[in-house]
């Protein structure tokens, strides 16, 4: 079983849910990415997803856009990225998932991509541009070098899709929450209970839900339904705003506060 699907299966045991920060990658620089994974691990991330820094970044809303090309003026690249990956992940303690555009691993080739993500230590993938039926290839070296793969499906997506993304996933299945870029907003779409309710008629895969999370009381309905939440554009802007990181440890904590018990 791959570290993501270990540390989900511990948490149902314990009847808990999955906190799911992202931070960019090289956001604003490699030092304080490595810095940033020990900050999220010991204010309670169960899981942590880093952002790859990519010029074109369709899914993202401006705040992460914002942080994109913040980490590329400052001289990120994949490899560097990696490298600093490799550094930190093996005394972490929390598994990592690597965000990162289809481009980005077309680019490298798929399979160096894929050893240089398990020497780094990366425990997943979630590849947003990607749809499942297309992923044959990175089916194969992700099982080949034991890197866990995360689909994602939305509202729109049909029955058979859910069920097809949820196959391949070998960590997690992930839901977005709404049709639309990334960002903090202030209501959860209405129609999520049903959308979730209708993910679980397909599989028994950890379900995590992202896009639009950003406070407590958001957290604690998502934990209500699902079995993980991810929050991206709130924990980027708070590491925006604050270089002691003090804001983003007690995001983190606020969070988890709504999923607790
Ligand atoms: O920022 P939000 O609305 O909290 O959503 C999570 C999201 O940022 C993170 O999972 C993510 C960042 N970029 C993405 C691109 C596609 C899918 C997901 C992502």
């Amino acid at each position: 079983m791959n570290q993501v699907a270990a540390r989900y299966e511990s948490l149902r045991r314990d009847r808990r849910k999955a906190l799911i920060p992202y931070l960019m990658g090289g956001d604003p620089g490699l030092r304080e990415t490595a810095d940033l994974l020990t900050v999220l691990s010991e204010a309670g991330a169960d899981l942590i997803e880093v952002g790859v820094p990519f010029s074109d970044p369709v899914a993202d809303g401006p705040i992460i856009q914002a942080a994109g090309q913040r980490a590329l003026n400052n001289g990120c690249t994949v490899a560097k990225l990696l490298a600093t990956l490799k550094e930190v992940l093996p005394g972490l303690g929390t598994p990592v998932i690597l965000m990162a555009y289809y481009n980005t691993l077309y680019h490298r080739g798929i399979e160096r991509f894929m050893a240089e993500a398990r020497e780094s230590g990366v425990a997943g993938l979630i590849i947003p541009d990607l749809p499942p039926e297309e992923a044959g290839d990175l089916r194969h070296y992700a099982s080949e070098y034991e890197i866990g793969l995360n689909f994602l499906v939305a509202p729109t997506s049909p029955a058979e899709r859910i069920r097809q993304a949820a196959e391949a996933s070998t960590g997690f299945l992930y839901a977005v929450s709404l049709k639309g870029v990334t960002g903090v907003r202030n209501q959860l779409p209405a129609g999520i209970p049903d959308f979730i309710a209708r993910i679980k008629t397909q599989t028994s895969k950890p379900v995590g839900v992202g896009f639009g999370i950003s406070t407590l009381e958001q957290a604690r309905s998502i934990g209500q339904l699902a079995d993980g939440v991810i929050v991206g554009s709130a924990i980027v802007q708070a590491i925006a705003e604050d270089s002691s990181f003090q804001k983003v440890t007690a995001a983190v904590r606020n969070l988890k506060e709504g999923l607790a018990g």
